[in-house]
């Protein structure tokens, strides 16, 4: 589904991403994992069109993305959960979530997406008037999740979606992306410095360090791995 070559990319003429290839199959739950300082962000940044590579190549379902303005990415089924949520404070959550179903998809099945959005968390029905400002970091990071999920993508990047979160609510985001992964059939790209839930809930993982992909390989091998057991694991 996804495919990025050889990435050069970077602020101003300084490279952040160092000739990175990660491809992403449909329907499967790829984890980008690393450092802070890595690339992660940049990598997603990349993808959706807000930092402009100096080279390498990605496509979408064959569609030359580097081609596609930024605003036109999420329109292919691309969407992008930043990180640090970035939910609109002062719109209430269902008005986020309507803001989320921008895409002709989006506007077409919002209907069947907003049941599904408000069955996996009820907590965003149950605070649906409430202004999302007012919620906790992690309905809040629900609420990112739901909106882009309201745009019907086909494929859902999130960039460490458990940043500054409690472990049991990080563990909560985690089982959902499982479920999400497990009901919809969607394609998944995570970022993450959590790296061993990261790697728990994904088919097949990339260690992206200094702007390298350093290790790759599925679940059980990364993990397996002495160099990721000892430098992420913690064994
Ligand atoms: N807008 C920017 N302008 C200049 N340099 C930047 C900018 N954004 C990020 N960088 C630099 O690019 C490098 C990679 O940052 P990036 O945010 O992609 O890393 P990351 O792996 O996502 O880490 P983190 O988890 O801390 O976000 C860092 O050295 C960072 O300081």
């Amino acid at each position: 589904m996804l495919k990025i070559e050889s990435i050069i990319a970077g602020y101003s003429s300084v490279p952040v991403l160092d000739g990175v290839s990660v491809h992403v199959g449909t329907g499967e739950f790829v984890s980008v994992v690393g450092p802070n300082g890595a690339g992660k962000s940049t990598l997603f940044k990349t993808i959706s069109g807000v930092v402009k590579p100096m080279s390498g190549s990605i496509t979408f379902e064959g569609t030359n993305l580097l081609s596609v303005p930024a605003a036109k990415r999420p329109h292919l089924g691309i969407a992008h959960v930043p990180e640090g949520r970035q939910v609109f404070p002062s719109l209430s959550v269902f008005e986020n979530l309507e803001m989320g179903s921008f895409t002709p998809a989006g506007q077409a099945q919002w209907k069947n997406n907003i049941e599904q959005i408000y069955t996996l968390f009820p907590v965003l029905k149950e605070r649906s008037d409430q202004l999302a400002g007012t919620l906790s970091g992690g309905e809040q990071q629900m609420l990112a999740i739901g909106r882009g999920l309201a745009s019907s993508p086909k494929l859902l990047m999130l960039d460490e979606p458990s940043m500054g979160l409690a472990p049991a609510i990080a563990d909560f985001i985690f089982d959902k992306l499982i479920e999400i992964r497990q009901q919809t059939k969607l394609t998944i790209l995570l970022v993450e410095q959590r790296v061993a839930e990261a790697l728990e809930s994904a088919d097949h993982g990339y260690v992206l360090e200094a702007g390298r992909v350093v290790l790759e390989g599925n679940n059980a091998t990364l993990r397996a791995d002495d160099r990721v057991r000892a430098a992420y694991l913690g064994m």
